[in-house]
């Protein structure tokens, strides 16, 4: 069975395709619109995750949360932030709530 797809292969994957010069490419076109203009897709891709969630619609909240999550990937990769960065960011925050002893525990 293959891999389960991370958020760090799409990581990978816009940061290929970002930097790929390919005419064809989505992202590698956005990037070169500039921060400004991703971060404009973000905040949309946000709004109809948003606007999903709270009409109730599981499948809509699914496809809209994919796109957000890949502009998110796009809105990184414009501003040179490393999502290790993030999680790490993420990872030091969980000493706040002791949720750290329950995530590293095996699961049940
Ligand atoms: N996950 C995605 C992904 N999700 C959404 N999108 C694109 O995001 C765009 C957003 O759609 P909208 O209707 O909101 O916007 P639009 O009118 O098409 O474009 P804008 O002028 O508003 O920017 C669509 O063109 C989608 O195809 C994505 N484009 C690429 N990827 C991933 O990136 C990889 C590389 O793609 P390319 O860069 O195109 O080679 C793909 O194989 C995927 O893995």
């Amino acid at each position: 069975m293959d891999a389960p797809f991370t958020l760090d292969d799409l990581v990978a994957i816009v940061r290929e395709r970002g930097r790929s010069g390919d005419p064809g490419s989505y992202t590698a076109k956005l990037i070169a619109k500039g921060p400004a203009r991703v971060a404009k897709k973000f905040g949309e891709e946000a709004v109809e995750t948003v606007i999903a969630a709270v009409e109730g619609d599981a499948a809509a909240l699914t496809s809209e949360a994919a796109d957000m999550l890949y502009h998110f990937a796009v809105l990184l990769e414009v501003r040179g932030v490393a999502l290790d960065a993030v999680m790490a960011e993420l990872a030091g925050r969980t000493g706040r709530t002791g949720l750290e002893e329950k995530a590293s525990r095996p699961p049940e």
